[in-house]
């Protein structure tokens, strides 16, 4: 899209406004009398629009669990005529089967230069997963880059989808309304909600965990109390805005892993008026509330997770959205930095901006747009640098602030799409990081 294009929608942008909490009972109308009261589906819906259920969990599932919106709009999304398959680019689903899992430490350097033209949609570039799309659970990681607004609609069947612009901000044409999403905000679109994504710079960039579980929901606070970590005011839902355009509009869908596309004659983002709990939200990460160790030790980063999706075992996420962001560090006899581990839960990182204090910055490092995987038990904690300077470091009060990193952290180990595998980007050498860590025993 032209400057020009950026520009509007930037402008957009920051004009939206929003209905704050978490997992509420939210309602909008974008034309006053739209939304009906007292009743989901009168007779007659206001304003000659059509009443409409689009239900997230099953409908008997228990109140805590139990998502569906009503959506009044201008044409039924049943009017639509048959999706035929299209190719996905480079956008892959569960189950992932093409190679076999890797035990090895991955790394890989931000995704290249797309094409001109290339919208969010045809930007996306699986990495990997797990589970299966057609039984609901598991996740897949994926990166965007992108150089153009899209002019099409999509929608994900398989899951929702938590997003993490790295660079180039997003606004994000919902039919729920308008979210603006920024690097260093994550957005949620649910599964089989209609949206695109216009560009509000010349490129954007970024990471996406398609969750094909449960929905992401807060963590329980046990313990910490009724306030910290994500704070539910602090997650942003859009109001009603709706898009009234007739004329040809290619609508897409992911469905059990394939992309069908339609072309419908209106734009199916015509939702006048909403009510539910079936949302998209934005988050600014800024805005967690980080809690850590105020004595000794370096704690487990479950302490840092935004957005958990449960599994049917308690405790047991099938992925976790956690966020390393500012925090003092105060540790006293304390090795400070993440510590050597291995874990039965697989870990992608990516990293936002700036450095990762576990990690080597600077080129062929860990740096903003790149990840890594350290699938189920690989053994990673500290590069040899990073273990050298926190192991003579003084431990005054120190701020942690050069940088926002997060973790994808899931139940299954994630499984590479071949061009995962076989990328360019991919680093060689990653296990460099750790060579050099010499013995130091002495008895
Ligand atoms: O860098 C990592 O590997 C992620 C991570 C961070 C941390 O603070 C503790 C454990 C852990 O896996
Ligand atoms: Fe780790």
């Amino acid at each position: 899209m032209s400057g020009r294009g950026n520009e509007q929608a930037r402008k957009t942008a920051e004009a939206l406004v929003y209905s704050s909490g978490f997992g509420n009972e939210h309602s909008s109308e974008a034309v006053p009398g739209a939304l009906p009261q007292g009743r989901n589906s009168p007779q007659r819906a206001p304003l000659g629009l059509y009443a409409e259920q689009l239900s997230g969990s099953a409908f008997t599932e228990p109140r805590r669990h139990n998502r569906r919106s009503w959506l009044y709009r201008i044409r039924p999304s049943a009017a639509h005529p048959p999706f035929t398959p299209v190719a996905g680019g480079a956008l892959r689903g569960a189950p992932f089967t093409e190679t076999v899992p890797d035990p090895n430490r991955l790394r890989w350097n931000p995704l290249p230069e797309p094409a001109p033209g290339t919208d969010f949609l045809a930007g996306l570039w699986t990495l990997g997963g797990n589970g299966d799309a057609t039984q609901r659970a598991g996740m897949a990681v994926h990166l965007y880059h992108a150089t153009s607004s899209m002019d099409r609609v999509f929608s994900d069947s398989d899951g929702e989808l938590l997003i993490v612009p790295e660079r180039g901000g997003l606004l994000l044409r919902t039919e729920f309304g308008l979210l603006r999403a920024e690097p260093g905000h994550m957005a949620l679109i649910p599964r089989g909600v209609r949206f695109r994504v216009e560009l509000l710079d010349a490129t954007a960039r970024g990471y996406v965990c398609e969750n094909y579980g449960q929905p992401f929901v807060l963590p329980d606070l046990g313990p910490i109390g009724a306030n910290g970590l994500a704070n539910a005011r602090d997650f942003l839902a859009p109001v009603a805005a709706y898009e009234d355009t007739e004329g040809p509009v290619e609508v897409v869908n992911k469905f059990c892993g394939n992309l069908w596309s339609a072309t419908y004659d209106h734009s199916p983002l015509d939702v006048v008026a909403w009510h539910g709990n079936h949302v998209p939200y934005v988050y600014d990460l800024r805005r967690f509330n980080v809690i850590g160790s105020v004595s000794y030790d370096h704690p487990d980063p479950s302490i840092f997770t935004v957005l958990t999706s449960p599994s049917d075992t308690p405790g047991l996420a099938g992925v976790d959205f956690v966020v390393f962001a500012p925090r003092w560090l105060v540790g006293e006899d304390t090795f400070r930095p993440p510590y050597f581990h291995r874990n039965v839960m697989s870990e992608y990182m990516g990293l936002i901006e700036g450095a990762y204090d576990a990690k080597t910055a600077g080129e062929g490092g860990f740096v903003p747009g790149g990840g890594s995987l350290h699938n189920m038990m690989s053994a990673h904690g500290p590069d040899r640098e990073t273990f050298d300077r926190a192991s003579a470091a003084e431990l005054t009060p120190h701020k942690v602030d050069d940088g926002l990193a997060f973790m994808f952290e899931t139940r299954w180990p994630v499984t590479l799409t071949p061009q995962a595998a076989e990328a360019d980007h991919l680093q060689s050498g990653y296990d460099g990081v750790w060579q050099g860590l010499e013995r130091h025993f002495s008895r």
